[in-house]
């Protein structure tokens, strides 16, 4: 009896200084910015500065959005990822520096989970040289000239979602539909068939195994909230246990179809012009990163177009389809801003005499790029970009003559949503005003505070793919239909403020009113 309570006090005993040990080891970064002088709030040991986001009372943009207003009206602040400091900066003069001027010292992006976007899964994480080439070589699949030839395959995803749409609904002349459910199937075939020549016909709204793989990989589940607590807390653990968000048996699904797709062009001699394509036949590219010319790594192997084919579809659908989403309730919501876009589309259409929409038809739209840009002013999907510093470097702030310096390793945090709802940048941010991006007004907008698709050599390379397939997918819908939001309750988009990322707090709901019959 007497051995055993002793046993018990040890086993206590040696649990204390574990636990203490524990804590010691997850604060042992919270001194970072009281030592430099960089105001911060008192972070949280292993919530660091984002507990109100696990408590699920505020998203992670809305976590940073509360912090960027309080320290905004100084050049950058401190906030805690876990146990990781991440400096913020909030003045747009040294974002110029950080990400253009002096680029060579804030080349790669954080680990997975340091940035918000879960589908960085190939191209994103590479670092330094290992980047360049691969950009390098997926350069070429994003120029216009390539994209003007993979058009027509947007052009008929298009006509297909429209005409799905009308037979599904008995050819009514009101259709009601979830907005961001028909965008999804709209995307996920615009995306496998630009990107691998496949074509799942989910606009068709039957099952098909694709379609469905596809929706439960993106679903985000409560599983997000714990994965990311435990990559930030203990990164070199979850790396090493392979943890991702993606199922093992929906990557192994996706590399035997994308390989089997390979295999059988290369077998058969076939020329399908996409992105896999361009990726197998590799071309060289006139682009230039700090006016080094880029050189293209080693032919990609198998594994490594999969790869790049899944960040491709991954990011481009998440992102295209919320933004194509959320414009299109803006536009619902505006009834002065629909009427201008459907004079715009019936005066390009007229132009053509087959009222088919082209590469060429879109870039007159000018009004519907307005619309564009609003929307990714008000709905960033991306709403924070990093940066690591690779070399030292001392960042200065001139409104009070403070420095501080950066070492290897450390991490800059870009809050673009929070610049995008600045009133100082954009008055009255809430308004939906397609006319802050008119030509004569949007070159009063500053600098470096409107960065929706980051900027710099690092900055999005899908922008031109996601911009032409956002704008064929809307041009398709609005040369038919005029839209109406379904109820006034459900009118007001309001940032959701428990999901992890920027979200509207409701499901779009919208009425499509043919205009043929008006
Ligand atoms: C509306 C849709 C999209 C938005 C708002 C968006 C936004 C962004 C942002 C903010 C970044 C970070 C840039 C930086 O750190 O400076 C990024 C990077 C990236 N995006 Fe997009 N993106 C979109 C669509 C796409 C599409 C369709 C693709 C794929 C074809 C894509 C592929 C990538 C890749 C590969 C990177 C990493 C670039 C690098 O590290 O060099 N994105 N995107």
């Amino acid at each position: 009896m007497y051995l055993f309570k002793w046993l018990v006090l040890d086993c206590l005993v040696v649990l204390l200084v574990a636990c203490y040990g524990l804590y010691r080891w997850a604060v042992a970064k919270h001194d970072h910015f009281l030592k430099r002088g960089v105001d911060h709030d008192k972070p949280l040991p292993f919530f660091g500065t984002f507990k109100n986001l696990y408590l699920r009372t505020e998203s992670h943009f809305g976590v940073v959005m509360k912090q960027y207003e309080k320290y905004k009206h100084k050049s950058y602040f401190g906030i805690y990822e876990h146990r990781k400091p991440v400096l913020v900066v909030t003045d747009p003069s040294l974002i110029r520096q950080i990400t253009v001027i002096n680029f060579d010292h804030f080349m790669n992006h954080g680990d997975i989970f340091s940035s918000t976007t879960i589908m960085k899964l190939g191209f994103c994480m590479p670092k330094d040289n290992k980047w360049k080439n691969l950009r390098a070589t997926l350069l070429p699949c994003f120029q216009s000239e390539n994209l003007r030839f993979m058009f027509y395959l947007i052009e008929e995803c298009s006509l297909l979602a429209i005409h799905n749409l009308k037979k599904e609904s008995g050819f009514s002349s009101i259709i009601e539909i979830n907005i961001f459910k028909y965008f999804g199937r709209f995307f996920i075939d615009a995306l496998a068939t630009t990107t691998f020549g496949m074509r799942p016909n989910s606009v068709s709204f039957k099952e098909n195994t694709f379609f469905n793989k596809i929706r439960k990989a993106i679903d985000m589940n409560p599983t997000i909230y714990i994965v990311h607590f435990l990559y930030g807390n203990f990164p070199e653990i979850m790396k090493f246990l392979k943890v991702s968000l993606l199922s093992n048996d929906f990557i192994s699904y996706f590399k035997s179809l994308v390989k089997e797709i390979i295999d059988y062009r290369r077998k058969n001699n076939i020329r399908h012009f996409d992105i896999v394509h361009i990726l197998m036949e590799r071309e060289d590219t006139d682009e230039t990163i700090g006016g080094e010319a880029l050189k293209q790594s080693d032919p990609l192997t198998d594994d490594e177009i999969v790869v790049q084919c899944l960040t491709i579809l991954m990011d481009g659908l998440v992102k295209s389809t919320y933004v194509a989403s959320c414009a299109v309730y803006e536009i619902a919501n505006n009834p002065g801003v629909q009427a201008k876009l459907l004079k715009e589309i019936d005066t390009v259409n007229g132009k053509v005499s087959n009222k088919s929409i082209s590469y060429d038809t879109l870039k007159e739209m000018d009004y519907l790029d307005m619309i564009i840009y609003e929307t990714l002013r008000k709905w960033s999907i991306e709403h924070i970009i990093d940066r690591v510093c690779t070399k030292p470097y001392t960042l200065y702030d001139i409104t009070t003559g403070h420095s501080v310096n950066l070492e290897p390793g450390e991490t800059i945090c870009i809050p673009i949503a929070a610049f995008h709802r600045d009133p100082n940048y954009f008055p009255g941010p809430e308004k939906f005003n397609p006319e802050r991006f008119s030509e004569e007004k949007r070159g009063f907008i500053r600098p470096y505070t409107f960065l929706p698709f980051g900027v710099g050599p690092r900055n999005c390379i899908g922008s031109k793919l996601a911009l032409m397939q956002i704008k064929a997918a809307m041009v398709s819908l609005f040369s038919e239909f005029y839209v109406e939001s379904l109820s006034p309750k459900t009118a007001k988009l309001m940032a959701n403020s428990t999901a992890f990322f920027l979200r509207p707090q409701n499901n779009p709901i919208i009425h499509l009113h043919s205009r043929r019959t008006v």
